[in-house]
């Protein structure tokens, strides 16, 4: 064993640190165990010089006289850059309210990792799918402990467990082994009849407006289809959305939106600003006390109370709901999800359901109005796959509509509703590329900038569902198209949202055309959790005539 200095090129020398070098090890174990030492989360990206000259075999480390200096990816070790900001506000005016195309525009000047401090909170982001891979996996680098800089500290809540809580709190453990099995492909399928209620449910309205010539807000009605299902669903909940055109939004889900939109006006502000006794921080307090104190109504109500106890798969095939589930799944041990736990886990259930389906709802209707064929090559779809009205659509139905898969999947890279999923540094590190993050801060892997970044898209503002078919699509990174985050923490329900998401649109297209009311340019709520857009109305004309298939055209072409 021989002991080495190693230290960052640019730092200085006396910052170097003693490591044991073996001297039969091979290079690659050698920057290994220099990677620990120096806490550098990817190994393979070190180099080694000494006044300059590269050293690149043990040997020549071994050799070596005097400290080693290390560089990551050719690049010396340095601050993560960004924009110097102002007093006290820092950069948050030149963030707001454009935030995408403010951040858009601090990657394209400072590179795949940015700093911004906004009124003293400080955020990482990163637009690059291997940086985002690391930040994502639990690690001995990077959790999801939800600190006063991380964007849902403001509705920080450990015993829901999954979403609002730490992964290592006991919580998270606990509710992360109950909840998933409920959302399984398996268990999704059963609701697909339930799913297709909802939707349907809501054609009264939609004809209404119809009949009266009328224009809506896609928003609030994909808010109200949204919830409905979610409510039904999860809650067992009838939320009363389609009962007449102008039928209020249940309170809950009013309560829910209110808390994300406080949420996000909290925590753009700084943590200093969460703990005021007055204003909107009070009010954020208040709004959730009162969305427990009505999920403690619904779940006394829910009838798994009393039935048969059922292992968890099996209880997620026979569960009437997802509360009806939590209720009776009992795991190997014969525990049952923790009473505490329960109504949190479900509040956050529901709202992490409802608030991101009806926004994907929403772009999903934007797309139809807004991208030139697309409605036209969805009915196509659908009628030369033999769907009418009356079918009832089950996994093997989507299966049949490959168009309507390219299509929500490219609406999820161009405009997916959630963009800011967080992850905290346990320690001091070094990124690949060099960049030094400190222990606590946060660091977002930037969806939206991810899904748009042009080192990994082709003409990425181009919507065209079609470039799912190429080869370069397919091949691509596997953290360059995350619209429900990954690892540990990604998205426990992206089965049931896909699901809805493909029933409740072709639904809606094979029965009404759409077209968009105004010419006004929509815009999306930038004080908002998630991205929605908020302006858009339309016009949906009831169907009374559809396309023949193309294989009748064709033939008649033939004939011709
Ligand atoms: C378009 C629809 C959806 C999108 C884009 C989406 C996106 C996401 C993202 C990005 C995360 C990670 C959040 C973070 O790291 O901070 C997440 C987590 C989560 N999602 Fe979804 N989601 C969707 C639908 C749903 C639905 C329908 C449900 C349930 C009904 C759901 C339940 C959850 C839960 C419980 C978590 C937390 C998992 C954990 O903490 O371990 N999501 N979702």
């Amino acid at each position: 064993m021989a002991v080495k200095q190693f230290y960052f090129l640019g730092e200085d020398v006396s910052s170097s640190v003693a490591v044991e070098i073996d001297a039969q090890s091979d290079f690659d174990a050698l920057r290994r165990t220099v990677a620990g030492h120096l806490c550098v989360v990817e190994p393979t990206g070190i180099d080694f010089s000494i006044d300059s000259s590269p050293l690149t075999e043990v040997s020549d480390i071994l050799s070596a006289d005097g400290p080693i200096a290390v560089t990551i990816d050719g690049k010396m070790v340095r601050e993560v850059p960004g924009p110097k900001g102002y007093p006290y506000v820092g950069s948050y005016y030149e963030i707001f309210p454009d935030h995408l195309g403010n951040h858009q525009r601090l990657f394209e000047t400072y590179g795949p990792v940015i700093k911004t401090t906004n009124m003293g909170s400080t955020i990482y982001q990163t637009n690059d799918p291997a940086i985002a891979s690391i930040v994502f996996s639990e690690s001995d680098f990077f959790t999801k402990k939800i600190n006063e800089s991380h964007p849902l500290w403001g509705i920080k809540d450990q015993q829901a467990g999954v979403f609002l809580g730490d992964t290592e709190d006991e919580n998270w453990k606990v509710t992360h082994k109950f909840l998933p099995p409920a959302f399984g492909p398996k268990a999704v399928r059963h609701y697909a009849p339930e799913m297709q209620k909802s939707v349907e449910s809501a054609f009264k309205v939609f004809d209404e407006f119809d009949e009266r010539g009328e224009v809506w807000n896609v928003y609030q009605y994909m808010l109200k289809l949204g919830s409905q299902a979610v409510g039904k669903l999860v809650l067992g909940m009838d939320f009363d959305h389609f009962s007449s055109k102008d039928a209020p939004i249940a309170q809950f889900v009013r309560l829910v939106v209110h808390a994300l939109e406080l949420n996000k006006k909290v925590t753009s502000r700084g943590s200093w600003y969460a703990s005021l006794p007055f204003g909107d921080p009070k009010a954020l307090r208040a709004t959730r006390q009162q969305m427990h104190d009505l999920i403690d109504d619904a779940i006394s109500k829910v009838v798994g109370a009393g039935a048969e106890d059922l292992e968890l798969q099996e209880a997620a095939l026979k569960a009437s709901c997802i509360a009806d589930y939590c209720m009776r799944a009992v795991d190997s041990q014969g525990e049952k999800l923790p009473k505490k736990n329960l109504h949190s886990a479900l509040v956050v259930a529901t709202g992490a359901g409802f608030t991101t389906t009806s926004s994907l709802l929403s772009w999903l209707i934007y797309g139809l109005v807004t991208y030139p064929g697309m409605q036209e090559r969805l009915l196509q779809e659908l009628v030369d796959a033999g769907i009418d009205e009356d079918t009832q659509y089950d996994a093997d139905t989507i299966s049949r509509l490959p168009f309507l898969e390219n299509y929500v999947k490219e609406m999820q890279r161009r405009h997916n509703p959630s963009f800011q999923p967080g992850r905290t540094a346990k320690i001091d590190l070094v990124l690949p590329g060099g960049y030094k993050i400190p222990e606590g801060a946060v660091v977002i892997p930037a969806l939206h900038h991810i899904h748009n970044n042009p080192a990994l898209w082709d003409n990425p503002a181009k919507f065209n569902p079609d470039r799912w078919n190429t080869p370069e699509v397919k091949n691509r990174h596997k953290t360059a198209y995350v619209p429900f985050a990954t690892g540990p923490r990604g998205c426990i329900g992206f089965n049931f949202a896909l699901m809805e998401a493909k029933i409740f649109l072709p639904k809606l297209v094979y029965r009404y055309k759409f077209s968009k009311a105004s010419d006004d340019a929509v815009q999306y709520d930038p004080m908002f959790q998630l991205i929605r857009p908020v302006n858009l109305y339309v016009r949906a004309e009831r169907r009374v005539k559809w396309p023949p298939r193309s294989e009748d055209m064709a033939d008649a072409d033939a004939d011709a």
